[in-house]
């Protein structure tokens, strides 16, 4: 049997049979029988933005899959570059396909030298590097005029091949930039993240050559923060290219999105807060501060998740293979500890408020080298691959402008004061 809900006007007393697909009520049948009744739904809890075959998670379960394929096959067994293969075209490449793709990407890690020279080159000498990254993204589309023809299946390939090039080199001028050091031009020869290991940390010729653990941990932490259907950025990318705007100045709104500390910036608060912790002994008296709402525990809770992020585990793992290359970093136990008590105490468990994605990646870029300020844009270098699948999967549907309603809760109608018949309460 079908399932549906009846809904009963009391109004009219007419009432109404309305489908439920898997667990959605679709707005046009519900306008259908109730036209100028809207939902009060803010943060968008209980609206499903989009229909999408790109990414589907279970966030009571602790489950994520990119395209069918479990994440966590993925983050053992595949490369980022294959992932991004594999959400923008729906299949995994077979070899031939794999090598082009591969190619097409390497052949667009430049980035023009007006780019480089007069805009980056433009910013104040302490400019937040994410600040640099939403800019430079934005600026991209001033300098490849195609790029509105969006209609174009041909066009928009080339610039997701550009855009996906070209995040690690503005991301690494970004840093060099604001640290004062030279900008390191792409090396071709090199993996997608070794060259953006090189692009980072080279500082003499001939050649810069990450630890390959470290560059499997780079690729692996890119599959991870990949996609994750309908967050708050790729919403900002929905809600900006819905409007047709070209991919670079979606791409740079979806970036602004991430820079926020509730989102791509929760990385940099987790190692702020485990700092301020200092030692394992003040751990408890942090979480009771929380519990006192004092503050949120970073790193944990998430809108989805009511378990364990997926993402999070292997992680947590990934840390462990870092830290026999680069030395443990001492925040570790802080974070370990933090998360027993967490876990053990009814707060948390009562809201079902686990570690995401964030809680052990920040310990990890630390450790490998990055600044705080940088975490954010490790997050933008391959979510840049989910943004534009979901970019092109709303032009291919031909998706509407997104343009919800609003509750009105201002003023009733009133007529216009002349500025000297004001009367202000003081
Ligand atoms: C890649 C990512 O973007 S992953 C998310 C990264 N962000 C963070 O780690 C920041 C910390 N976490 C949070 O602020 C939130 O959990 C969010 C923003 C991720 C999700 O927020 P929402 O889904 O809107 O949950 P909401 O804010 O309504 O919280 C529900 C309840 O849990 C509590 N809660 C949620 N997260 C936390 C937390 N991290 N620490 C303590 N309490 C929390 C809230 O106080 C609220 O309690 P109440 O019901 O007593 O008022
Ligand atoms: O899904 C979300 O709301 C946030 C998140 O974990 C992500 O964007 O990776």
């Amino acid at each position: 049997m079908a399932e549906s809900i009846t809904i009963t006007d009391n109004r009219t007393g007419e009432s109404f049979e309305i489908p439920i697909e898997n667990g959605v009520v679709s707005s046009h049948e519900w306008q259908k029988h109730l036209p100028g009744i809207w939902f009060y739904d803010p943060g968008l809890m209980s609206t499903a933005m989009a229909e999408s075959s790109i990414t589907y998670l279970d966030g009571d379960q602790g489950i994520l899959r990119y395209r069918g394929y479990p994440i966590e096959q993925l983050a053992e067994e595949s490369t980022y570059l294959e992932v991004s293969y594999l959400l923008l075209h729906g299949e995994l490449p077979n070899k031939e396909q794999y090598d082009k793709w591969v190619n097409d990407i390497t052949h667009h890690t430049f980035i023009h030298e007006n780019v480089r020279k007069r805009f980056l080159e433009g910013f104040h000498y302490d400019a937040h590097p994410m600040g640099i990254l939403v800019s430079a993204v934005a600026a991209l589309s001033t300098f490849y005029s195609d790029a509105k023809n969006i209609f174009d299946p041909a066009s928009r390939d080339k610039q997701i091949v550009r855009l996906i090039a070209k995040m690690p080199t503005l991301a690494a001028a970004a840093y060099r930039f604001s640290v004062g050091m030279p900008f390191v031009y792409p090396d071709n020869s090199l993996s997608f993240p070794a060259n953006f290991l090189s692009m980072m940390w080279k500082i003499a010729e001939p050649r810069y050559e990450a630890d390959p653990r470290l560059v499997r941990a780079m690729d692996v932490l890119f599959i991870l923060h990949a996609d994750h259907e309908q967050n708050c950025s790729t919403t900002a990318m929905r809600v900006v290219g819905s409007a047709h705007a070209d991919p670079y100045s979606a791409a740079a709104a979806a970036t602004a999105a991430l820079y926020g500390p509730r989102h791509g910036g929760a990385n940099e608060a987790v190692i702020k807060m485990l700092t301020e912790i200092g030692s394992l002994d003040n751990v408890s008296d942090f979480v009771k501060s929380v519990k006192e709402g004092h503050g949120r525990l970073q790193g944990f809770g998430h809108r989805v998740y009511k378990n364990y992020d997926p993402r999070a585990k292997i992680v947590k793992r990934t840390a462990y293979e870092v830290f026999e290359v680069t030395g443990k970093n001492p925040l570790l136990d802080i974070a370990l500890k933090l998360e027993e008590v967490a876990l053990s105490d009814d707060y948390f468990i009562s809201r079902r408020l686990y570690p995401n994605v964030d809680f052990y990646s920040g310990i990890i870029y630390q450790a490998m080298g990055f600044p705080v300020d940088m975490f954010p844009v490790l997050f933008a270098i391959p979510r840049i691959s989910g943004w534009l699948a979901h970019w092109n999967e709303l032009l291919e549907e031909d998706a509407k402008i997104v343009r919800p309603r609003q509750c009105y809760v201002g003023s009733d109608v009133r007529d216009y004061v002349p500025m000297e018949k004001r009367e202000f309460e003081s």
